[in-house]
């Protein structure tokens, strides 16, 4: 790897808390829901608030006994986080991208960890990981459990890889306990290839691909160094082609429904004092790549009047980007697509981040020629989103207009808003409240409810069953960052509340 890390500093991601019972279903204009209310009132009548609820759990349970798999659950489990932690493409620190050779080396290991958990495995042409276990009712629709292999650079070891290894985990202790026979319908864990986008900027390609949701014009996306999508599958022997692409899509019919376990990557269930959440729905997103061309030249000799300088250009871009998203009241004008309840939801939940920035040449004595940066945009609001990216298009035109550079906006990608199957929730949020009272022997309230503003594989696998997520509390709020961390008690939280979620397929 060529980029040096650098020193850290540590920012908390944000997910908004949502209300506490799913009922919700509509994305658009129309979805305005006070989510700080729920945080306030949840912070009110929680009694954990801000305790860890585990500590002293050891003396209540007895760490590792059988009845609470602690052994499987825990232990194994955060070893082999940490294990998979340490796969990483970069020295002393973690980047496993689409189809790395670390990436390889994971799916290979989780391959492994799914064999010794009794299942049937293999590797499809997009580089997705699955393990099976058919069910005892034949020609039962299957219940699919997934999240992703990849990384972002200089990553966490739980961000992905938390919700394969609990699942595999659960699964585990059904084989253990023989019971794995037992499951009425077929249960698939799938380990996706590519949720974070770090290569091809085009996220969720392992579960847009088996949803049916990857046009095969992504085959022909490139990453920096210029390979294609196809070409990084082909290097790893995966050869794969527009009607192999089509055969990757799941039957509708043959699926049940699809639960993913994350860390929440966001600080509530920390503040809320909960070791898991329900999720009701994930924030749409959009990706841009901005590229500002002006005029190159030498940094000696061009008088300031007379520059059409790219990377000042830029600068007045990513502030002007950064007020619109403070202020979205005072850039949007109401009509029918865009009413108060849809200024109030973006007011709530807009985020636009700028991550990456590159220029030519890039040396210090030259004003640049072109410089190019990203735009991720993320709203729980969809229509509102679009209101937002029409406001910040045309403001892109004007300055650009005015310091007489030229400006392209190509949209790499769009992914709506998503609500989670309240059905499903309702489950997942049996099976979480039973996992807490196992570990901690105390009725406690309500797991939360909340709200992802992080994408998940959960938004692709929306277009092909219903589908459920469960969150996972982490240190801070802290992801995307080496300091991500989860305590190994919510990591046996998140396993006991899978093996919960199973046995009510049995
Ligand atoms: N869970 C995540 O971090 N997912 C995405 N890649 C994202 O939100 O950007």
């Amino acid at each position: 790897m060529s980029a040096r890390k650098p020193a850290h500093r540590q920012l908390a991601a944000v997910n908004f808390p949502g209300p506490s019972s799913a009922r919700n279903t509509e994305m658009g204009c129309s979805s305005s829901i006070p989510r700080l209310l729920f945080l306030l009132l949840s912070l009110t009548l929680s009694p954990a608030y801000l305790v860890d609820v585990y500590a002293g759990s050891e003396d209540i349970v007895g760490g590792g006994s059988t009845h609470l798999y602690g052994e499987i659950l825990k232990d194994e489990a955060v070893a082999r986080l940490r294990e998979l932690g340490e796969v990483s493409d970069a020295n002393g620190y973690l980047e496993r991208t689409f189809m790395s050779p670390a990436s390889v080396r994971a799916a290979n290991l989780i391959r492994q960890w799914m064999e010794d958990a009794g299942l049937t495995t293999w590797i499809d042409a997009m580089g997705n990981v699955h393990g099976r276990v058919d069910g005892s009712i034949r020609g039962a629709e299957a219940l699919l459990i997934g999240s992703h292999l990849d990384t972002v650079i200089d990553a966490g070891i739980f961000d992905g890889s938390l919700g394969i290894i609990s699942a595999i985990s659960a699964l585990k202790v059904l084989k253990e306990t023989a019971r794995l026979e037992k499951l009425k319908r077929p249960v698939e864990i799938i380990a996706f290839s590519d949720e974070e986008g770090v290569r091809f900027q085009s996220t969720f390609l392992g579960s847009a691909a088996l949803a049916g949701v990857l046009p095969a014009s992504a085959l022909n996306t490139t990453d920096k160094s210029g390979a294609t999508l196809q070409d990084a599958l082909k290097k790893n022997r995966f050869a794969i082609t527009e009607e192999s692409l089509r055969q990757l899509k799941y039957d509708p019919q043959s699926v049940w429904g699809y639960v993913e376990v994350h860390i929440e990557q966001g600080p509530v269930l920390e503040w809320v004092g909960f070791p898991l959440g329900v999720v009701e729905g994930i924030a749409g997103q959009t990706r841009l790549k901005i590229t500002v061309s002006g005029s190159q030249g030498h940094a000696g000799t061009v008088p300031m009047s007379m520059r059409q300088d790219p990377m000042a250009a830029a600068a007045e871009l990513i502030l002007r980007m950064e007020t619109i998203c403070k202020n979205p009241k005072q850039f949007l004008s109401y009509d029918s697509q865009c009413n108060d309840a849809t200024v109030e939801s973006l007011s709530n939940s807009l985020v636009c981040t700028v991550g990456e920035i590159s220029t030519w040449p890039s040396a210090s004595n030259v004003i640049p020629g072109q410089v190019t940066f990203t735009v991720d945009l993320r709203a729980m609001d969809d229509m509102g989103r679009e209101a937002i990216l029409y406001e910040l298009s045309n403001q892109i035109y004007q300055i650009c207009d005015t310091r007489s550079v030229s400006c392209n906006i190509d949209r790499k990608h769009d992914a709506n808003a998503v609500l989670c199957d309240s059905e499903l929730s309702s489950q997942l949020k049996i099976a979480a409240n039973a996992a807490i009272q196992r570990l901690t022997g105390e009725i406690q309230d309500e797991v939360p409810v909340l709200m992802s503003g992080a994408g998940h594989d959960a938004m692709a696998m929306a277009h092909l069953t219903k589908v459920g997520m469960l969150f996972v509390r982490c240190r801070g709020g802290v992801s995307h960052s080496p300091a991500e961390h989860v305590l190994d008690d919510d990591v046996w939280a998140a396993g006991l509340a899978m093996l919960a979620f199973l046995e009510t397929h049995m």
